[in-house]
């Protein structure tokens, strides 16, 4: 008999509960259901008890090992750049599962409730999180607040002269290992966060995962090409992470694909240098470029544009303010003017209504009862927030209201970006 979802008890795992919570994860995330001693080993490293919640369901029928765990859900801390380059805490949210048996009885919306509170508490401006699919985190307050885009190139059609570098400006391209990856990469990165609004911060165990200095049963890995670029001073600008596949044609032509995995630059001569490295390597004849923002300068780096087509793209990083006031101010802003928001968050956590007075010199915003330009949830204002949506969309669309006529206008105005945000990684 299945139980009523209230006697399902959720709270924080005890560290010798870990294994068990892996294996209820692998099973909601379709894997096969065996934490090996290495996997178990590998999420003692970094899954931190007071941060992880599982569900537990003692009355189910089970024999020896099985486990009561039903649901898991984990969080970390973060920081995610807002529009400017200022970083703003973060609560990242990640591995939320639940078992097949145990769908729809709400242990997710529990789950979540419990997590955001205390983010709340512990002053996170925002949570993060990449969803597995569209229609789950809207009911949270979550928005989706940046894009991915994949371009597949084709590059025979490309135009692009391979006999010569794209940039001859004294800059050079070198394949370097992962243990130099681990050492150049992370400042690298950190230039990259401080310029491109969307962008999360990368922790040690990020670098050696995507360099296979950690082993996971779990998980297949095959060793990829590493491209550092120099710019013409000798310092790092850009790194392009790939692998290729091995296709001919029967005609013994080479049709091999490049993969790419990750591409960060902090100059757009690295990106324009990189791009046409990867599209001058002999054999290759396709290039996937790997999650892009969807303003990627990629395409209109190819004397033909059409050469590169967009194969996928889709909402990717999902924002949910916790603090409105703390988010507004954090974010930069290049025009001027003041408007005042009523922000619905029937989570009770980050409503109200706010008086934002901004310019490029800095911003304020402050509890206000002046009537208000624009009602908006919060889930909205996210994706308002990072400077990928439109309000004048919004209010088409009826999502959000124009409380004063043209005040969908003045919020675009003063929140939209001239560069969309691009958050590279998933998490
Ligand atoms: C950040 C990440 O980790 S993303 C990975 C998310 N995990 C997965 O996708 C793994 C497979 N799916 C699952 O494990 C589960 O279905 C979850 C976690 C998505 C949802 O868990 P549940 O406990 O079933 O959610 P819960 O019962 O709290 O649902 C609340 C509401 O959301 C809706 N909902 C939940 N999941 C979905 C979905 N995938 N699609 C559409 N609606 C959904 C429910 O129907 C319910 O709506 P209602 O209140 O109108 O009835």
């Amino acid at each position: 008999m299945s139980r009523r979802h209230k006697d399902i008890d959720i709270r924080p795992i005890d560290e010798s509960e870990i294994r068990d919570w892996g294996r209820a994860l692998f099973t909601g995330f379709l894997r096969p259901p065996v934490v090996s001693d290495n996997d178990a080993a590998d999420l003692a490293t970094h899954v931190v008890p007071s941060r992880t919640l599982a569900a537990f369901d003692d009355a189910g029928l089970r024999t020896g090992e099985a486990s009561p765990i039903v649901a898991t859900f984990r969080s970390f801390d973060q920081e995610l750049t807002a529009v400017g380059g200022t970083p703003v805490p973060a609560d990242a949210i990640t591995n939320v599962s639940v078992t097949a048996t145990h769908r729809r009885r709400g242990l997710l919306t529990r789950m979540m409730a419990q997590d955001l509170r205390a983010a709340k508490e512990r002053g996170d401006v925002v949570a993060t999180l990449i969803a597995a699919e569209y229609p789950i985190y809207g009911r949270y307050g979550f928005g989706a607040a940046a894009h991915t885009a994949e371009w597949t190139v084709d590059v025979p059609r490309s135009g692009l002269d391979r006999r010569r570098p794209a940039v001859d400006d004294g800059g050079r391209i070198d394949l370097v290992d992962g243990a130099d990856v681990r050492k150049l990469g992370p400042e690298l990165h950190e230039r990259l966060r401080r310029a491109q609004h969307g962008v999360v911060t990368r922790n040690d165990r990020w670098w050696q995962l995507s360099t296979g200095a950690i082993h996971r049963d779990s998980h297949t890995w095959t060793e990829p090409n590493y491209a550092v670029r120099r710019s013409p001073t000798g310092e790092i600008d850009g790194l392009a992470v790939y692998t290729c596949d091995d296709h001919w044609g029967d005609d013994k032509r080479p049709l091999n694909t490049a993969q790419v995995t990750s591409l960060i630059t902090t100059d757009p001569a690295a990106e324009r240098a990189l791009w046409h490295y990867l599209c001058s390597i002999d054999w290759v004849t396709t290039v996937k470029s790997g999650h892009r923002a969807p303003d990627d300068l990629l395409p209109h780096l190819l004397p033909d544009p059409r050469a590169a087509r967009l194969t996928s793209y889709a909402d990717w990083l999902w924002v949910r303010i916790l603090d409105v006031v703390r988010a507004l101010e954090a974010r930069a802003y290049d025009g001027s003017g003041a408007l005042v928001l009523e922000v619905v968050d029937e989570a009770g956590l980050a409503g109200g209504r706010y008086l934002l007075e901004a310019g490029p010199d800095g911003a304020a915003c402050t509890p206000t009862d002046r009537e208000p330009h624009l009602t908006l949830s919060v889930a909205e204002l996210a994706t308002l927030w990072l400077g990928d949506e439109s309000a004048v969309r919004l209010a088409a669309l009826g999502r959000v209201r124009e409380q004063q006529e043209g005040a969908a206008r003045v919020a675009d105005a003063l929140l939209r970006t001239s560069r969309r945000p691009w958050c590279p990684d998933v998490f």
